[in-house]
């Protein structure tokens, strides 16, 4: 059976659960474990981006196995976002290909976009619509019964510390909680993979917790998680296999 066959995708409603596990020990390889490989559900081999003969991302190569966060750690401009954007299918590498569940990665395609969730930069928001309004329009649309919108909406809010900030309007809200809002509004939705650009940024020690348990959760109920980080905390509460780009081999 293909891994893709095996997997479920990973929802709220599932994740909240599932208590939060302790992190696996970071590993340098996550190949050679055979359970892994088999599992695999994104595969991305010696992939790389040039634009106009500059090297945006240099070829890199791994597997992100069912229920494991990848942390992508790198200094600025080593091209963690730009992996992000070949594994989301926003940029088609120049060299090298990228494949979730054994299939090649295609936004176009409602089945990919259903397994694949990805937070790299803020969406558009609407300045009319509340951050409930935002986060129950999300929810409806992934949503198979109308009656669970709400109440997922609030669970999500509730995970992110939102909840007294749900009648605000974006334009109303600090950096911080911005960003937890943008969170929330990926988070609301089920997905398979969990694609996440510097998910920590402007966030406190608090709300950083809170975000590792929010990425445990999913990851303790299957998902893949890939996260471009500058956080050491982030990194070493979540991530099972931490890919260095730029580093020497
Ligand atoms: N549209 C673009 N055109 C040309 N070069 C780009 C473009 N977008 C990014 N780059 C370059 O690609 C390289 C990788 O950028 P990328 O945003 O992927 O890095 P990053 O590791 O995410 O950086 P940071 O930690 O600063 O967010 C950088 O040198 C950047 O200047």
């Amino acid at each position: 059976m293909p891994a893709r066959d095996q997997r479920r995708i990973v929802h709220p409603k599932d994740s909240q659960s599932n208590k939060p596990s302790e992190p696996a020990p970071s590993t340098a390889k996550n190949t050679e474990d055979p359970a892994r490989v088999l599992l695999s559900l994104v595969g991305v081999d010696a992939v790389s981006v040039t634009a106009n003969d500059t090297l945006l991302l240099p070829s890199t190569t791994f597997q992100a196995g069912t229920g494991q966060v990848v942390a992508l750690r790198g200094e600025n401009g080593s091209g963690k976002t730009t992996l992000l954007r070949a594994v989301a299918g926003r940029i088609r590498p120049t060299t090298g290909t990228v494949q979730v569940g054994g299939q090649p990665v295609n936004e176009r395609d409602p089945e990919f976009r259903r397994r694949v969730a990805a937070m790299i930069g803020l969406p558009p928001m609407a300045s009319d619509l509340t951050v409930f309004d935002h986060v129950a329009l999300v929810a409806s649309t992934w949503e198979t019964s109308a009656g669970t919108v709400e109440p997922v909406t609030r669970r999500v809010l509730a995970e992110f510390g939102l909840t007294a900030l749900g009648t605000r309007f974006p334009h109303e809200l600090s950096s911080g909680q911005t960003q937890l809002f943008g969170l929330a509004l990926v988070f609301v939705r089920p997905f398979d993979v969990l694609l996440l650009d510097e998910p920590e940024q402007h966030l406190d020690p608090g709300r950083v917790e809170m975000l590792a348990q929010a990425m445990l959760e999913r990851r303790a109920a299957g998902a893949t998680i890939i996260a471009a980080t500058h956080s050491s905390i982030l990194s070493a509460r979540t991530a099972d296999l931490t890919i260095t780009l730029g580093a020497q081999p």
